[in-house]
C-alpha cells in the first residue's frame, strides 16, 4: 500500500472515530430492528401493498420475501435520467422472476446543470443535492423495503441519492445508472464553437447546430463532468456492479447489467446469507478509494463537496488536505474531456473502469480488501478488474485488459500522463481554495495579474463584451457562495476566458463559488472558503490589486501592503435580488442553514 494512501486513511479513521462509531451504532439499531415490514402494523402493511398484484401482496404479507425499493431520478430533462422511466418495469419483473417483489418507493428531483447553466436555476442546484436527500429519505421511511435502487447519474442526483440512502445505511443499496449517449459532436470542437460564438463571428443558429450535434441522444453527455465522475466512483466505491458504469442506454447489456443489479440487491439483504448493507460497503477505506480514483481520473472539482458531505453522511471525516495530499502521490491516467480530446466512451473501449482500477490496484494506491456490493464476483476491490458481457443471452464477467486499447486515453501507471492528480489546495490571504489543473496547460498555471472585481458572472460577461478584458488580468467573481446565492457553477464565463487565455492574455478566474466538472483551460481557484459573505477576505479585492495564483506552489495572494489589507472591511452586499424568482425564494433557510464548502456546504450536521 502507498504509504501516503495508508497515512490518510489512519488519520481520516482516527479524526472521524468518534462519529463513525455513533453512525455505526445507529446503522446497527436499525440492523436488529429489521426485517423492517416486520415492524408495521396490519394497517401500515395493507397500505404499502394495496396497489400490489395478488403475487406481489401475497409475498409481502410474510418477510421472507425480498422487497427492493426503487428510488428513481427519472424525468426528461436529463438525458442522461430520461432511460431510466422504463426500468422499474424492468426491475420489477426480474424481481418477480427470482421470488421477491420491487417497489417504486419514490421519485427524487433532478436538475440538469446544462439546462440551467448560466441561468438563475443553478443557484438551486447545490441545495438540490440535499433536497434529493431529504427525498431519498422520504421514499425510503415507508420501511417496507429489505435493499434499495438508487437510479440516478448526474451531478448532485448520485451524491444526494447516496446521502439519503445513508441513513438507511442498514439497507443494501446498489446504484443503477443508464450510461453514456453515444459519442458526438467532440467536445474540443463544440468548445472551440462557443469561443466562436463569444466573439461575435458566428451565430445562434449554428452554435445551437453544434450544441445539439454534441447532446443529440438520451444518455449521459459524454464529457468527464460530474456526472460521469459519479459513475467512476460508484464503481470505484463498490455501490455499482462491476462494468456498469460507462455501458450505452438501449443496448442488450445495459438491460442485463439493470436485470442482474435487481437480482444481486436481493441475494444480499439480511433475509439471505449475504447480507451487505450500505454502511459496511461505505467505510473509510472506500471513501479513499473514490478520491484516489478521481484524482488518477481528472475528475470533477464538484467532488471536493459531494464527497466530503457523502463521507460526513457515514461519519466519515474529510478535508480537503486529504485530497491535497493523495493527490501528490496518485498518477493522473487519463485524458478525457476536459482533460484530453477523448470522452467516456473512447475511454470506456480503452480499457475503461476495469483497467483503471487493475492499475491502481496494482500500483497500491487503492484499498483492495473492502465490502462491495459484487462479493460474489471476486474478492473486494479485485472483483472490479474484471468486465460483464452477454455470453448469448447470459450475462458473465470476464477479466478485463491488462493494457489499454489507447494509452494516449487511459496510460499505465508506468508512464503516466503526470505523476500527480492535478488537484490542489491553495493558501494564502484569500483564503482557502482549489484547483483542477489537470485540464490547465503548464503555462497557464501561474498567474499573476491586476484583478478586476465582478459580483455577478453577467457582469464579467457583459465587460467582455464591450471589450474591457483585453488585458492580462485576474477575475474575481464574488459573493457566489453557498450561504450567498447556492453557490452556483460558472461555466459560462469558460468560452469568453478561453478566448481571452488563447489571444495570449495571462488569465485566471478567482471565486468562492463553483465551476463545472467540464470547466478546464482557463485556470480556475474555486469555492474559496470562508465565502464573502461570511467575511471571506476575498471581498476585500479591489480592481487592480494584483493578484497571483501559482497553483504548482499553492498559493493564492493579493499582494497588497499589509497594513492596508488589515483596514480594508469586506463589503455588504445587497443580494435580495438573487433571493427571488425561479423558486429561490423557498431556499432562504438553506442559504441560512449551509455549512462551508469544506465541510461539504451542506445543509446537514454530522452531529445531528
Ligand atoms: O459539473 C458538471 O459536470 C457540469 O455541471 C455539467 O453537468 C453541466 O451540465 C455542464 O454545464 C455541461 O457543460 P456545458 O454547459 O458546457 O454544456
Ligand atoms: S451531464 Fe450535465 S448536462 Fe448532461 S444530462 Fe447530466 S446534468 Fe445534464
Amino acid at each position: 500500500m502507498n504509504p501516503t494512501v495508508a497515512e490518510v486513511t489512519d488519520r481520516i479513521i482516527k479524526r472521524g472515530r468518534e462519529t463513525r462509531s455513533t453512525y455505526l451504532q445507529r446503522m446497527n439499531e436499525a440492523e436488529q430492528r429489521g426485517p423492517h415490514r416486520g415492524v408495521l402494523s396490519c394497517g401500515n402493511l395493507a397500505h404499502g401493498f394495496a396497489a400490489c398484484n395478488i403475487g406481489d401482496k401475497t409475498s409481502l404479507r410474510g418477510d421472507a420475501k425480498a422487497n427492493i425499493g426503487i428510488v428513481s431520478a427519472y424525468n426528461d430533462m436529463l438525458s442522461a435520467h430520461e432511460p431510466l422511466q422504463h426500468y422499474p418495469d424492468r426491475i420489477k419483473e426480474a424481481a418477480r422472476e427470482i421470488g421477491a417483489v420491487a417497489q417504486f418507493a419514490g421519485g427524487v428531483p433532478a436538475m440538469c446543470d446544462g439546462v440551467t447553466q448560466g441561468q438563475p436555476g443553478m443557484e438551486l442546484s447545490l441545495f438540490s443535492r440535499d433536497v434529493i436527500a431529504m427525498s431519498t429519505a422520504v421514499s425510503l421511511s415507508h420501511n417496507m423495503f429489505d435493499a434499495a435502487l438508487c437510479l440516478g447519474v448526474c451531478d448532485k442526483i448520485v451524491p444526494g441519492l447516496l446521502i439519503g440512502a445513508l441513513t438507511f445505511g442498514h439497507l443494501p443499496v446498489i446504484f443503477v445508472p443508464a450510461g453514456p449517449m453515444p459519442s458526438g459532436l467532440p467536445n474540443k470542437k463544440k468548445a472551440e464553437v462557443r469561443q466562436l460564438y463569444a466573439q461575435g463571428k458566428i451565430g445562434r443558429g449554428e452554435l445551437l447546430d453544434a450544441e445539439s450535434k454534441s447532446y443529440h441522444s438520451p444518455g449521459t453527455c459524454t464529457f468527464y463532468g460530474t456526472a460521469n465522475s459519479n459513475q467512476m466512483l460508484m464503481e470505484i466505491m463498490g455501490l455499482h456492479l462491476p462494468g456498469t458504469a460507462f455501458v450505452n442506454p438501449g443496448t442488450p447489456l445495459r438491460d442485463a447489467l439493470t436485470r442482474a443489479s435487481t437480482v444481486r440487491a436481493a441475494q444480499i439483504t439480511a433475509l439471505g446469507d449475504d447480507y451487505t448493507p450500505l454502511y459496511r460497503v461505505l467505510d473509510e477505506r472506500a471513501v479513499v478509494n473514490g478520491i484516489v480514483g478521481l484524482l488518477a481520473s481528472g475528475g470533477s472539482t464538484n467532488h471536493t463537496l459531494h464527497l466530503v458531505a457523502i463521507a460526513r453522511a457515514a461519519g466519515i471525516q474529510v478535508t480537503w488536505d486529504d485530497f491535497h495530499d493523495l493527490s501528490a502521490v496518485t498518477p493522473s491516467l487519463t485524458r478525457i474531456y476536459p482533460n484530453g480530446q477523448a470522452d467516456v466512451n473512447h475511454f470506456h473501449a480503452a480499457g475503461g473502469m476495469s483497467l483503471l482500477i487493475r492499475e491502481l490496484l496494482a500500483g497500491g494506491l487503492l484499498h483492495g480488501d473492502v465490502t462491495t456490493v459484487a462479493g460474489h464476483l471476486g474478492e473486494g476491490l479485485h472483483a472490479y478488474t474484471r468486465e460483464p458481457f452477454l455470453d448469448g443471452e447470459t450475462l458473465v464477467w470476464r477479466e478485463g485488459p491488462e493494457e489499454s486499447g489507447d494509452p494516449e486515453i487511459l496510460a499505465s501507471r508506468s508512464a503516466p500522463f503526470s505523476p500527480d492528480g492535478g488537484l490542489k489546495v491553495l493558501h494564502g490571504n484569500l483564503g482557502r481554495a482549489v484547483i483542477k489543473t489537470s485540464a490547465v496547460r503548464e503555462e497557464h498555471r501561474t498567474v499573476q495579474a491586476p484583478a478586476m472585481v465582478f459580483d455577478s458572472q453577467d457582469q464579467l460577461l457583459d465587460a467582455f463584451k464591450s471589450g474591457k478584458m483585453e488585458r492580462d488580468l485576474v477575475a474575481i467573481v464574488r459573493f457566489q457562495g453557498p450561504k450567498a446565492n447556492g453557490m452556483p457553477e460558472l461555466h459560462k464565463l469558460t468560452p469568453s476566458l478561453g478566448v481571452l487565455q488563447d489571444k495570449g492574455f495571462k488569465v485566471a478566474l478567482v471565486t468562492d463559488g463553483r465551476m463545472s466538472g467540464a470547466s478546464g483551460k482557463v485556470p480556475a481557484a474555486i469555492h474559496i472558503t470562508p465565502e464573502c459573505l461570511d467575511g471571506g477576505p476575498l471581498g476585500k479585492v479591489r480592481d487592480g490589486d494584483i493578484i497571483r495564483l501559482d497553483a504548482t506552489h499553492g498559493i493564492l495572494e493579493a499582494r497588497v501592503d499589509e497594513t492596508e489589507w488589515a483596514a480594508r472591511e469586506v463589503p455588504s452586499a445587497d443580494l435580495a435580488a438573487v433571493h427571488h424568482g425561479m423558486g429561490r425564494e423557498l431556499f432562504a433557510p438553506m442559504r441560512t442553514m449551509v455549512c462551508g464548502a469544506e465541510q461539504g456546504a451542506t445543509v446537514f450536521s454530522i452531529s445531528d
